[in-house]
């Protein structure tokens, strides 16, 4: 088999390529679920080179505008795109800039864009607002090459994740996506489909997009059986990667939804917290809280009888916990300040519950 992670299905991925820019990205663990009760598995997208599955689609994406002689490239991003530009287009000797919602890009992104070295421009207002500079820009400046969602590229590296889950467990009742610009959910389904063309597979699983109830303009359209959502002006939610009031591939991802017989969930953003300290506590699976918003989806979609837990379901677990630090102290914790010397006393009161 040639390799692992996302070119080894070279084949499958359109375009030809002067040279492949990778980090070895794809090739997740795909993990069972310990504790939590369930056909449920996680498809860990926080272990790839920065962290998200956004490396799968940067390594096509930037493959591509080296292929094409670019020497700069740019993206609009919540932080996740923004890290794993700045990775690809480092390896790639090219330039990047990168366009931030100021003071909305959780800690650990914005420290990878720093350490990458990419050009930071922040905007005051939404993702949205950085999107809509980083579109007029492409229209106006050709030598920049843009690398956002609407960029196809992305989206042919993305679908691998598709594959990977078909090659370790054959084909899911249900697939949980978070959906931010809405382009991964699009691209998995997009990588079903092509595997039912070459018949590989016979079916497809149901899409299950989740968004937080302060920026689910898809979701709230889908529920109420709308063809088109209600964009949101100021998206907000503590899950800081999905809050997207305007996504660019709304379309592709109603499309997905409804074609494979899927459907969309709202949560809260407690019930993302809750999830997000959940995973960790019953699992030992660390995911940030985009992330975290699948197993949400997953518990409200049971507790709403859309999915059964005897149905094999896979969450797409999107960034790793390390990306939003912030996040991770809001859960409970139990610090004792200590004297060393009574170390073992606090120790065996916890033990027995008998501390004050
Ligand atoms: C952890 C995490 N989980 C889910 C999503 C939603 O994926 P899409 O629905 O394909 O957008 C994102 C998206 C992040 C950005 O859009 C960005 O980084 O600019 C993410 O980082």
């Amino acid at each position: 088999l040639r390799g692992k992670g996302v070119w080894r299905y070279k084949e499958l991925i359109p375009g030809s390529y002067k040279s492949i820019v990778s980090i070895n990205e794809g090739n997740t663990p795909l993990i069972k679920s310990s504790n939590i009760n369930g056909n449920l598995y996680f498809k860990f997208e926080g272990l790839n080179p920065t962290g998200s599955f956004k490396d799968r689609g940067m390594t096509v994406a930037v493959s591509s505008a080296v292929s094409l002689d670019y020497k700069t490239v740019i993206a609009a991003s919540t932080g996740n795109t923004a890290a794993s530009a700045s990775a690809y287009a480092a390896r790639a000797g090219i330039k990047s800039f990168i366009v931030l919602p100021k003071g909305k890009v959780a800690l650990g992104k914005l420290a990878q864009s720093i350490l990458y070295g990419s050009v930071i421009l922040e905007v005051d207002g939404s993702f949205d607002v950085a999107m809509d500079a980083v579109m007029k820009l492409y229209k106006d400046l050709k030598i920049v090459y843009p690398l956002n969602s609407f960029n196809p590229w992305r989206l042919e590296g993305q679908k691998t994740i598709a594959f990977e889950i078909i090659e370790e467990l054959g084909v899911p009742d249900n697939v949980i996506v978070p959906v931010g610009n809405a382009g991964n959910i699009y691209a998995i389904w997009k990588g079903f489909n092509e595997l039912v063309k070459v018949g590989v597979i016979d079916r497809i699983p149901r899409m299950i997009g989740v968004q937080a109830e302060g920026a689910s303009p898809i979701a709230s359209a889908i529920i109420k059986g709308k063809d088109t959502p209600d964009f949101i002006e100021n998206p907000d939610t503590i899950a800081t990667a999905i809050r997207i009031g305007k996504p660019v591939n709304w379309q592709k991802a109603v499309r997905a939804i409804k074609e494979s017989g899927g459907t969309a969930i709202i949560v809260s953003d407690s019930e993302i917290l809750d999830a997000q300290k959940t995973l960790a506590r019953k699992e030992g699976i660390g995911a940030e809280p985009a992330s975290a918003t699948a197993l949400a989806g997953y518990f409200k979609a049971i507790n709403d009888k859309i999915v059964d837990k005897d149905e094999k379901t896979v969450l797409i677990l999107t960034g790793h916990s390390l990306k939003d630090p912030d996040s991770m102290t809001k859960a409970d914790a139990k610090r004792i300040l200590v004297n060393p010397l009574h170390i073992e006393k606090i120790i065996l009161g916890e033990i027995n519950g008998s501390n004050s």
